[in-house]
C-alpha cells in the first residue's frame, strides 16, 4: 500500500471580528466558519506514526485567530490568501494549504429609518464563500461563491419540447413555478503571490455584488425555457463582468411545486391556468449543473 494523498487541519473554526469606527461610532461585524487543511512532507505521520512533522490542528486553529487579529478578514478572498500563504512560509515541510471560508449574513438593521450603528439580523441562510488553494511554487487558486440563496418565481418559467417517449409522463408547461437554491461559483485566474491578490482586492467585493445582482435579475427577468437556459445566461454575464474570471459554475436544484387536481371534489378546477394551490416538494428534485468558461 502507498499513501497517495494526505491533507489535514482544523475545520469548523467559527470566527467573528468587529471593526469599531472611532469617529462615527459605527460598528461593523464579520462572521465566518473557516477550514484550513495542510499538505506537504507529512507522510511519516501516517505511515510511521511519527508526529514530528505534525503542526497540531490546535495550533492551526490558534493561527487562524491570531491572523484574524493581525490582518483584515475581508474580503474573504484576501484573508483566505493570507491564511493560505502563512503555513508554507512558516513551516518548510508544508508546501500547500487549502482554505475554505463561509461568510454568514449579518445585515445591518434599519431603526427609526436609519442604519443602526451596531445592530444586525440574519437575513437568510445565504452565504458568501471562498476556497483558496496555495502551493509554494504555484501561487493562489481562488474560487468565490454564493450559496444558499433560495429564490422563487410564480410565473415566467416554461418547460416544453423535451424528449417524449415510453418513459415520459411529465406534461409540457408554458407557465410554472420555478424555485432553486443558488450555488454559483466563479474561479479567478491564478495569482502568483500575495501582492497580486492585494492589487485586485476591490474587484472581489464588486464581483460578488455583481454576481448576486446578475443572478437575481436574470432569474426574475428571463422567460425561462429551462433551468439550463437561464443559468447559462447568468454564467455568460458574470464572465463578461470581470476579465480575471476564467470559469463560472452553477449548480441549481429544481425545487418542484406540484399542481393538486381537485375536480374529483365537486368539479373544482385547480390545474393548468386554474392552479392556485400547489404541493411544494422536498424531493426528488432536479439538479442542473454547468460550467461556462472564457473562450
Ligand atoms: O428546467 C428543467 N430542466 C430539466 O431538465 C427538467 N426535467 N424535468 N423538468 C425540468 N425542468
Amino acid at each position: 500500500a502507498t499513501l497517495s494523498a494526505a491533507r489535514y487541519g482544523k475545520d469548523n473554526v467559527r470566527l467573528y471580528k468587529v471593526h469599531r469606527d472611532q469617529e462615527t461610532g459605527v460598528q461593523t461585524v464579520n462572521e465566518t466558519t473557516v477550514c484550513v487543511l495542510l499538505e506537504g512532507d507529512i507522510d511519516i505521520s501516517y505511515t510511521k506514526a511519527d508526529n514530528s512533522v505534525i503542526v497540531a490542528t490546535d495550533s492551526v486553529k490558534n493561527t487562524i485567530y491570531l491572523l484574524a487579529k493581525q490582518n483584515p478578514v475581508t474580503p474573504p478572498e484576501l484573508f483566505g490568501s493570507i491564511l493560505a500563504a502563512h503555513f508554507p512560509a512558516k513551516y518548510s515541510h508544508i508546501h500547500a494549504t487549502h482554505v475554505k471560508i463561509v461568510t454568514h449574513r449579518w445585515t445591518r438593521m434599519t431603526v427609526d429609518g436609519q442604519p443602526h450603528p451596531h445592530s444586525f439580523y440574519r437575513d437568510g441562510t445565504e452565504t458568501r464563500n471562498v476556497e483558496v488553494s496555495f502551493h509554494r511554487n504555484g501561487g493562489f487558486t481562488i474560487k468565490s461563491s454564493i450559496q444558499g440563496l433560495t429564490v422563487l418565481k410564480s410565473t415566467g418559467s416554461a418547460f416544453h419540447g423535451f424528449v417524449r417517449d415510453e418513459y415520459t409522463t411529465l406534461g409540457e408547461t408554458w407557465d410554472r413555478i420555478l424555485s432553486t437554491d443558488v450555488d454559483a461559483t466563479w474561479e479567478w485566474a491564478n495569482f502568483p503571490d500575495l501582492d497580486a491578490v492585494q492589487k485586485v482586492v476591490p474587484a472581489f467585493d464588486k464581483l460578488w455584488e455583481d454576481a448576486r445582482k446578475i443572478t437575481m435579475d436574470t432569474f426574475a427577468k428571463d422567460h425561462s425555457a429551462s433551468v439550463q437556459a437561464t443559468m447559462y445566461k447568468m454564467s455568460e454575464q458574470i464572465l463578461a463582468a470581470e476579465p480575471l474570471v476564467e470559469h463560472v459554475t452553477y449548480s441549481l436544484p429544481n425545487k418542484h411545486y406540484f399542481e393538486i387536481p381537485m375536480e374529483w371534489h365537486k368539479g373544482i378546477k385547480n390545474t393548468g391556468k386554474d392552479a392556485e394551490v400547489y404541493a411544494p416538494q422536498s424531493g426528488p428534485n432536479g439538479l442542473i449543473k454547468c460550467t461556462v468558461s472564457k473562450k
